[in-house]
């Protein structure tokens, strides 16, 4: 089923990598078993123009070599011109609709804060919808406050169908509480980035996930 690959869903870009080596952290997660991994760089310090564009090339190398789906963050000309396994939109980049004819079948998903933008996800046909910051989250900047997990609730009752992945603030000791609400998957990006022992914290998470 497509959407078991949305169960741990690993999003990093460099500025969440203490230790300045993002590679080694990917392919740690990799062997760990996260089964999506999301291009985020963004924040301050993040890498632009030709190193952006490397760093990105060598984490899709990375994400093909495990088997696991490489998808960029907001940016489109990126996934194309790379030709990644999809692309994560959020509502400041562009008409859904639009998106989804340039990047073809591609994975599209979408961040949505309302049953209203989760409805146009869906009738635009994104492959899955981005729910958060569900908890409390230091890795985006000017992050809307915690939503708890309604909205997670009344998507799942409304579109049964349209995979939900819950982002913001999660880890393998609260994991459960979106999920028992109806989410798909989780992402993350501290509770890996900020971990000592990543295979641990990603079985942890499997074992929510699959429950
Ligand atoms: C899986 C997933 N869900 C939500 C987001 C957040 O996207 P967005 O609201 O566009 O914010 P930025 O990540 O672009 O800062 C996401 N990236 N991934
Ligand atoms: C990108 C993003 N969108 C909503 S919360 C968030 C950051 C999630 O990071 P963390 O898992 O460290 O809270
Ligand atoms: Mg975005």
């Amino acid at each position: 089923m497509k959407h078991e690959q949305l169960q741990i869903y690993f999003v990093m870009g460099s500025v969440n990598v203490k230790e300045s080596n993002l590679l080694n952290v990917l392919e740690d997660a990799l062997k760990g078993g996260i089964t999506m991994f999301q291009f985020r760089e963004k924040g301050r310090g993040a890498k632009k123009g030709a190193e952006y564009e490397s760093l990105a090339r060598e984490c899709q190398r990375l994400c093909q070599r495990y088997g696991v789906p490489f998808i960029v963050n907001d940016d489109v000309e990126l996934a194309l011109k790379l030709d990644t396994d999809g692309l994560h939109i959020g509502q400041e980049d562009g008409r859904v609709e639009k998106i989804r004819e340039r990047i073809g079948s591609r994975w599209l998903g979408v961040s949505v804060h309302s049953r209203d933008e989760a409805e146009i996800a869906y009738h635009a046909k994104a492959d899955y919808v981005g729910i958060g910051p569900v908890f409390g989250t230091q890795s985006k900047e000017n992050a809307p406050p915690p939503a708890g997990t309604a909205l997670i609730a009344e998507t799942k009752v409304l579109f049964p169908d349209l995979p939900i992945v819950a982002i913001g603030g999660i880890t393998a000791s609260n994991a459960y509480i979106p999920l028992k609400a109806g989410a798909d998957g989780v992402a993350v990006i501290s509770a890996l980035c900020e971990s000592d022992n990543r295979k641990e914290h990603i079985s942890k998470l499997k074992e929510i996930v699959i429950l």
